[in-house]
């Protein structure tokens, strides 16, 4: 053929292709109007309200479902299968981001969850999977520009040297994050599909994709287990609402709307938090051991018997005695109930005898009314509260911090008499509950009491981001909601920051309740260009942790370390400059030094947001050090990382979380010397 009659060809291909998607727009418009129209009906349909209103909720979110954003493609690649696969034989899929039929029911495009769209990340030259083509599209915009095809029959495999991977992962930055289903990389792909049983925790370097791979996994779990989770819950835990806001928009572009995404602070509020802490308290209520203090604390509640239940009833009179009781609260307590259930079968067991005594003196089983006025009679009642009282989570950590005698008898072999005396010293209890001014770790403790008074309600699935800086407590709160379910924790040792952050990933398996989770490394980083990298990984050896290095897919991008005399008139040139790049500009200072700098650079008019505004026409956000985690920008100028560094126990693990966030370039500006690692 002639590179005439060959440019010809793709010309052709690229008019098809481009049909195609028009076509499949179109059929995707068409099921959404269908939806719409049945939703507008949907009340007159069924039969009565609560139908009604289910239906509806179901049809608004097909609706939502089958929303089309015309600047993201409607589908991404093409498998055409050779005559050698048995079951797609000469067929063509295209793979997109949701199933789109034409009128008749045919696939116009296939979801990227659907089985054979595996073969699209997983198929390679060794292993074809029966694909004889694989063909990716390059958009602009929506608008279908180019496609690159490998002829996995012949041998021929891409890999990492595709065009249009490369391009996807240089495209500069700006708002939320995407979705990355056009181009999931094999060792991503096998964490987004392993099964709903399995539980898995991803350890990677930055950029290496974790979160991405969380999202990803969220929703093909949602497309395979669809009803059973919807009923259940999917759940994505992330460190801070700056965070949850950046990757918010991602589940929704695949269609999935229903996703909870929370922090642990949110999870667990259930008292108002009011104080701060001491870190060297924190650091204790965080503390492991302080899960078996509750739970003695919680068990000293249960009390002997000591006088036998008596009860008039008409002319009758029952007894239950001492023995008895005894004997039904041991049994109970042995059974391992979360403590209000426990207390409830101990009411149901009383109510038992008290019936087996009736029964056998009136020879008939007495009535509902009968067994509710025994379960409300004063000496059942009294007999229960004393035994077996109710308990309120705020009310059993209030009294554990506020009386010694408890503490002591509670903690007795587990703290030693200072950490009570921190303890208590460091709570600064009111006369009630209500009255408390409770902080962030005493909700972890109040959460972990509530969670052995009553079990709460569980997730299907939790998908846990920046988990390196769970505490044991945190962990077993999220362990306490996926009991029945499982978990995909997503982190980097490195990057831990908090004074309880993980050094190995099987302690904080086991504080997750999923101890024989696998854990798997990422190793190929997507975000921060090599020069970048190689910087940032400088400080690694300081962060004692075993952490395996990641090896960066981007040649691109820059690096400059400059010493300045003006930090403030320095960073306003540095972003002036920045802005005349495409992209997002990310200024990342010590957090006190972040008004200043918002300052000066307003003064100068530049516009600027702060981190949980991603949404913003603003170009420029300036970014505590401490809320940048999980964060990217195209360009970051990193201000002062002597000062980034001094703010905070662990601050080289948050200067390496700073250097960390650059897609581009990365500025880093400074007056004092950098910290050693660096210089
Ligand atoms: N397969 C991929 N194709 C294209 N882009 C990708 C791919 N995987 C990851 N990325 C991009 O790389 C960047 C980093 O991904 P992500 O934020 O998920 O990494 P991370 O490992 O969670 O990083 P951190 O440790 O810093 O939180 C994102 O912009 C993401 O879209």
């Amino acid at each position: 053929m002639t590179l005439h009659a060959q440019e010809q060809t793709l010309d052709d291909e690229l008019t098809a292709e481009r049909t195609h998607l028009d076509t499949s727009r179109a059929a995707l418009r068409r099921m959404r109007e269908r939806a719409e129209a049945l939703f507008a009906t949907g009340d007159k349909v069924a039969g009565d309200a609560y139908t009604a209103e289910q239906l509806g909720r179901h049809m608004a979110r097909r609706v939502a479902e089958l929303a089309d954003d015309p600047t993201t493609p409607l589908f991404f690649g093409r498998l055409d299968f050779g005559a050698a696969d048995p079951d797609h034989a000469g067929r063509d899929y295209h793979v997109g981001r949701r199933h789109v039929t034409d009128e008749a029911g045919e696939p116009l495009v296939l979801d990227w969850r659907a089985p054979i769209s595996r073969s699209f990340y997983r198929a390679s030259a060794r292993d074809p999977q029966g694909v004889a083509v694989r063909r990716r599209f390059g958009f602009s915009t929506g608008a279908l520009t180019s496609f690159e095809d490998e002829h996995l029959d012949r041998g021929e495999e891409l890999g990492t040297a595709s065009r249009i991977l490369t391009a996807e992962i240089e495209r500069p930055r700006v708002g939320p994050m995407r979705d990355i289903v056009a181009t999931i990389q094999p060792e991503q792909d096998e964490l987004v599909r392993a099964d709903l049983a399995d539980s898995i925790c991803v350890q990677g370097a930055p950029g290496t994709g974790k979160t991405a791979v969380g999202l990803h996994r969220a929703a093909y779990l949602l497309y395979l287990h669809r009803e059973r989770l919807r009923r259940s819950g999917v759940l994505i835990v992330g460190p801070n609402r700056a965070f949850l806001s950046y990757i918010a928009a991602v589940l929704p572009a695949l269609g999935e709307v229903e996703v909870a995404q929370a922090t642990v602070e949110d999870l667990i509020a259930r008292v108002p938090v009011r104080a701060v802490d001491d870190p060297a308290v924190a650091t204790l209520k965080h503390d492991i051991r302080m899960a078996e203090v509750l739970r003695r604390a919680v068990d000293r509640h249960i009390g002997a018997p000591t006088e036998p239940i008596m009860v008039s009833d008409g002319s009758f009179r029952w007894r239950i005695g001492v023995d008895p009781l005894h004997r039904m609260v041991e049994e109970t307590r042995r059974e391992g109930l979360p403590y209000a259930t426990g207390r409830e079968r101990v009411l149901a067991r009383v109510v038992g005898l008290l019936q087996r005594q009736s029964e056998a003196r009136r020879a008939e089983s007495p009535s509902d009314a009968w067994l509710r006025r025994m379960g409300r009679a004063k000496p059942v009642s009294a007999f229960l509260d004393a035994v077996w009282p109710a308990l309120s989570p705020e009310g059993l950590v209030h009294s554990l911090l506020g009386d010694p005698e408890a503490l002591a008898a509670a903690a007795d072999g587990l703290l030693n008499a200072d950490e009570q005396a921190l303890l208590r010293a460091g709570t600064k209890l009111g006369r009630t509950p209500k009255a408390t001014r409770w902080t962030t770790a005493d909700a972890v403790l109040i959460d972990e009491a509530a969670g052995l008074i009553e079990r709460p309600a569980g997730f299907g699935h939790v998908v846990v981001d920046e988990a390196q800086d769970l505490s044991p407590m945190q962990c077993r709160a999220i362990a306490r909601r996926s009991e029945h379910g499982s978990i995909t924790l997503l982190g980097d040792l490195a990057q831990g920051t908090a004074p309880w952050a993980a050094t190995d990933w099987r302690v904080s398996l086991a504080h997750l309740g999923k101890p024989d989770a696998l854990v798997v490394p990422l190793s190929i980083g997507f975000r921060v260009p090599a020069a970048v990298v190689a910087f940032a990984n400088r400080l690694l050896p300081a962060l004692a942790v075993d952490v395996p290095a990641a090896e960066s897919l981007r040649r691109d991008g820059a690096l400059d370390v400059r010493t300045v005399d003006d930090l403030v008139a320095a960073t306003v040139a540095e972003v002036r400059a920045a802005l005349g790049h495409d992209g997002s500009v990310g200024v990342i200072a010590a957090d006190d030094a972040v008004d200043r700098l918002r300052a000066a650079l307003a003064a100068d008019g530049v516009q600027t947001a702060t981190a949980d505004e991603v949404e913003t026409a603003a170009r420029v956000t300036v970014v505590p050090a401490t809320l940048v985690k999980g964060l990217e920008y195209d360009h970051v100028v990193v201000v002062e990382p002597a000062a980034i560094v001094a703010a905070e126990p662990r601050g080289l693990h948050r200067l390496y979380v700073v250097l960390t966030r650059a897609v581009s370039r990365l500025s880093v500006l400074h007056t004092e010397p950098l910290p050693q690692p660096l210089g």
